[in-house]
């Protein structure tokens, strides 16, 4: 598929994240703007509000669009979504029709502030990246034998926290909690030192279910992909995650990129989990692919200073795909809605740069990276600025995910002093 061009002029280049190709969605808020939802077009943004208002997006007979979420959207269903894309892609297309009325509905991007675009109804995280999963495995357990025994067999996950899932841009705070160094026969409260990052795609569930569903109406239910870095505290993990899993350590936050790639932008670079060691039982069994080829880095700033980027991998590195993910979740008639997140677990390649978390970039702190300012890092220092950033890259086009960013805040004196 070649570009395809628009009467905003911006998004007809190569390199711009957001062609007619893309049109992710988004909430937003300018200086004299309420929060509600949008399109990204080039350097713009569609307010759907006001063009749903003027008539120009009139697809249910009921408002869409009167709320600064897009669960509604989400709770019309597959088919609705597709004419949806339809009509925006004929609003925008070059020599539309609708041009005239729909340029006065534009915002500019760099006017706009980004918020949440949908309502997380719950968040769970997985452990799906094989690279992550056997760097963390060599580190913490033994290299003979990196994987669990049940690794290759299913997606293994943990329930997080919705409450904890916030929009790129938002400042990190260090968290305390309990701790207990190896040096020290008990344990202490007291800030993390081990703060890291993971990064990770989030898929959007967008169908509601109740009850075990297959791997190709787990693939239908996914509304869209967002960039999410899972913010872990390593040190409040190791002590508190046996035998039950992380729950304090990554309680803190969650960040999100806020524009939701859907789909059918991603259509085109659908890929193949990687070759199966054991065959998966039926119900997991792949039936197509439903991996994606997207190019994913991430950049370290330090307070006031310039950026490094400290790893670049691609999401097809994972071993199980966001659809198998839902699918086993749904195995035990565990209910899913409209709104949960999934997390695919870290994404790692196979070398040293292509590792998703400072304690595999690091190796849990013995090799600390340098960066470009001369600084080192093991874990994460207050004031540093992390910055995901997501593109697939088509053949003249580009379908962006833009960033997710996020500023570690040093700790609270004492998170007990009223
Ligand atoms: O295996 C461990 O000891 C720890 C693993 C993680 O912290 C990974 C995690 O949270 C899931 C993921 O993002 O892959
Ligand atoms: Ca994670
Ligand atoms: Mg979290």
């Amino acid at each position: 598929m070649p570009l395809m061009k628009s009467w905003v002029k911006t998004a007809n280049s190569a390199d711009c994240p957001f062609p007619l190709n893309n049109l992710p969605y988004g909430v937003f808020e300018t200086a004299d703007m309420d929060p509600r939802c949008g399109v990204a077009i080039g350097d713009m943004i569609l307010d759907c509000q006001a063009a749903e208002e003027a008539g120009l997006l009139d697809l249910s007979g009921e408002p869409l669009f009167d709320v600064p979420f897009w669960n509604e959207v989400m709770e019309e269903g597959p088919e609705l979504w597709a004419a949806l894309r339809a009509r925006l892609t004929e609003i925008l297309a070059e020599g539309s029709a609708d041009q005239a009325e729909a340029e006065a509905f534009l915002v500019p991007q760099a006017d706009a502030t980004m918020l949440m675009p949908f309502l997380v109804s719950e968040y769970t995280d997985f452990y799906a990246g094989r690279h992550h999963a056997y760097n963390v495995g060599c580190m913490f357990r033994d290299p003979e034998n990196a994987l669990p025994p049940n690794w290759l067999h299913i997606p293994i996950g943990y329930n997080g926290r919705a409450s904890s899932v916030v929009v790129s841009g938002t400042d990190i705070r260090r968290p305390w909690g309990q701790l207990k160094s190896p040096d020290h026969a008990l344990p202490a409260f007291l800030p993390c030192r081990r703060f890291d990052l993971e990064l990770e795609m989030g898929a959007i569930v967008g169908t509601a279910s109740d009850g075990p569903i297959t791997l190709d109406e787990a693939d239908k239910a996914i509304f869209g992909y967002v960039l999410l870095n899972d913010w872990s505290a390593r040190d409040i993990q190791a002590w508190e995650y046996q035998p039950l899993g992380p729950f304090q350590a990554k309680a803190t936050a969650t960040s999100i990129s806020p524009w939701i790639v859907t789909k059918p932008a991603l259509e085109p670079f659908r890929c193949n989990t990687p070759a199966r060691e054991f065959e998966l039982l039926p119900h997991l069994r792949d039936t197509g692919p439903m991996l994606y080829d997207i190019d994913l880095s991430v950049s370290l700033a330090p307070a006031g200073k310039a950026a490094t980027q400290i790893a670049q991998t691609n999401y097809k590195e994972m071993y199980y795909s966001s659809a198998q993910q839902l699918a086993h979740h749904t195995t035990s008639g565990c209910p899913m809605n409209v709104g949960d997140l999934l997390g695919s677990g870290t994404i790692s390649g196979a070398t040293k740069s292509e590792r998703g978390s400072l304690l595999e970039l690091s190796w849990g702190g013995k090799e600390p990276l340098t960066l470009d300012t001369g600084e080192t890092r093991s874990f994460l220092e207050d004031g540093d600025t992390l910055t995901l950033s997501g593109a697939a890259h088509g053949d003249g086009y580009t379908i962006g995910f833009g960033t997710c960013t996020g500023t570690i805040l040093p700790a609270l004196d004492d998170p007990y002093k009223r």
